[in-house]
């Protein structure tokens, strides 16, 4: 086995190390001294392919090699037998230099290296027996403490389709920046949804794509191209956009002549709101400042695409669900209910706001709504009335509650809530 295939494969290793020992998300994790840092670009994508793919498979991957380990070996082992399993069960890959692989992986690990035998015989296993076993083992399953309050939310049976959803992963959706969607899907080969975003399956690099230097579209899922859709700016109204980064929605909502304020806290992530705006030359007021103090407007329309525990996007960031354990989640939930509340007082009378979420929690989205209607006698909802939307996407409050199961036939798309909320 050349270094050239150990190399991204002792980096996916070190990756879901990273995500599941020390609670780190794969976003986080790209440049600067992480494990990805000394690989080149083509491996250092490779990498992070194969731990997005382990991650996605991993339950399904435990099943299998609960066959054949008496227990728990450390982490790092079980990364590395994660790992083969997928390229051996998932991807067809050949079993030989795959298994050597892991072995040299193994002896790289911290006090791992006695383990190297253990690895090589329960590989020497599923190289015999898993392809054949693969189909009939249980669906990779999230971890129980996000799969409860799901089951919750929306029963079992869809909480399976989800599942399903998550693993197959997502395509590459694009936002034109004008509205000439047909004309992108010819030129890039792509599909044009019936919301209107273009769908790519087999994107490849995306800034090598046609258009993405001259900023005539922006990577965005079908799903959260939706919110600015619902508050439907017009030209020269104020709108603000509250928490911005990195600017999708602020692009698109600058795309319809509004006068836009983006509002982040983050500094960091206003810098990629600007980079954005630069390539596609859009303009907006951007601010550097906190959602829940920010005094400007009034404004005609306010959008609120609310901090979250982001986990409508896991088909896109499978790490999400080995990454958290759900402790954090009840004070996102408090800081969007503020947000809520203090946004409203920013709104003219007679405004709207879209309140969203990328999360598949009802405490993200249902909830939140139906508390700001009890605490504000003056708002109400307006239903959705989107094209290409399924009627019964409609919540019974009036929201718009899309999951990663919808569309299964096209590839999908994130999960998200929104609503909007219009003050008397
Ligand atoms: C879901 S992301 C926004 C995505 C963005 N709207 C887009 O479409 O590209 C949430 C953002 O909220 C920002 N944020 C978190 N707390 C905030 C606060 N108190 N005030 C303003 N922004 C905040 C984060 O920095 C993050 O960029």
């Amino acid at each position: 086995m050349s270094q050239q295939g150990v190399a991204p494969r002792l980096a996916a290793v070190q990756l879901m190390d990273a995500v599941m020992k020390d609670g780190r998300l794969l976003s986080e994790l790209t440049g600067g001294k992480g494990p990805l840092a000394r690989l080149d670009p083509a491996e250092a994508a490779r990498a992070m392919r194969l731990a997005l793919q382990t991650l996605r498979w991993m339950a399904r991957a435990d099943r299998l090699l609960g066959r054949y380990l008496r227990k728990m070996p450390p982490l790092w082992v079980m990364n590395v037998l994660r790992l083969a399993v997928m390229e051996i069960c998932v991807e067809g890959e050949a079993a030989h230099g795959v298994v050597n692989s892991a072995v040299n992986i193994t002896r790289k690990g911290p006090k791992t290296e006695s383990f190297s035998g253990l690895v090589n015989a329960t590989l020497r296993k599923v190289a015999d027996q898993g392809p054949a076993l693969w189909p009939g083992l249980a669906a990779p399953q999230l971890p129980k403490w996000l799969r409860k309050p799901l089951i919750a939310d929306y029963g079992k049976p869809a909480v399976v389709a989800v599942e399903a959803a998550h693993t197959a992963g997502a395509p590459l959706d694009l936002t034109p920046k004008g509205a000439e969607s047909e004309a992108l899907a010819r030129k890039l080969g792509g599909e044009v949804l019936p919301t209107g975003s273009v769908r790519l399956q087999d994107a490849g690099q995306v800034t090598a794509l046609p258009g993405f230097e001259t900023g005539d579209w922006w990577v965005q899922d079908a799903a959260a191209a939706l919110p600015v859709k619902l508050l439907a700016p017009q030209k020269g109204e104020a709108v603000l956009d509250l928490c911005a980064a990195p600017g999708g929605k602020t692009m698109q909502i600058a795309a319809t002549g509004a006068d836009v304020t983006a509002l982040d806290l983050s500094k960091a992530r206003m810098a990629r709101v600007e980079e954005n705006l630069k390539r596609t030359q859009l303009d907006a007021r951007l601010e550097i400042g906190d959602a829940l103090t920010w005094d400007g407007g009034p404004y005609d329309a306010i959008l609120l695409d609310a901090p979250c525990t982001a986990t409508g996007t896991i088909r896109r960031h499978p790490d999400l669900p080995y990454a958290k354990d759900g402790s954090d989640f009840p004070q996102l939930f408090k800081l969007q209910e503020r947000m809520i509340d203090h946004a409203l007082s920013l709104l003219k009378p007679g405004g709207r706001m879209v309140f969203c979420t990328c999360s598949l929690l009802f405490d993200e989205g249902e909830i939140q709504v139906e508390d700001a209607l009890k605490h504000h006698p003056d708002l109400h909802i307006e239903r959705p009335a989107l094209d290409g939307i399924e009627p019964d996407w409609i919540t019974s409050e009036g929201g718009l509650r899309l999951r990663p199961d919808f569309w299964a036939e096209r590839g999908g798309m994130d999960g998200f809530y929104m609503a909007v909320l219009r003050k008397d």
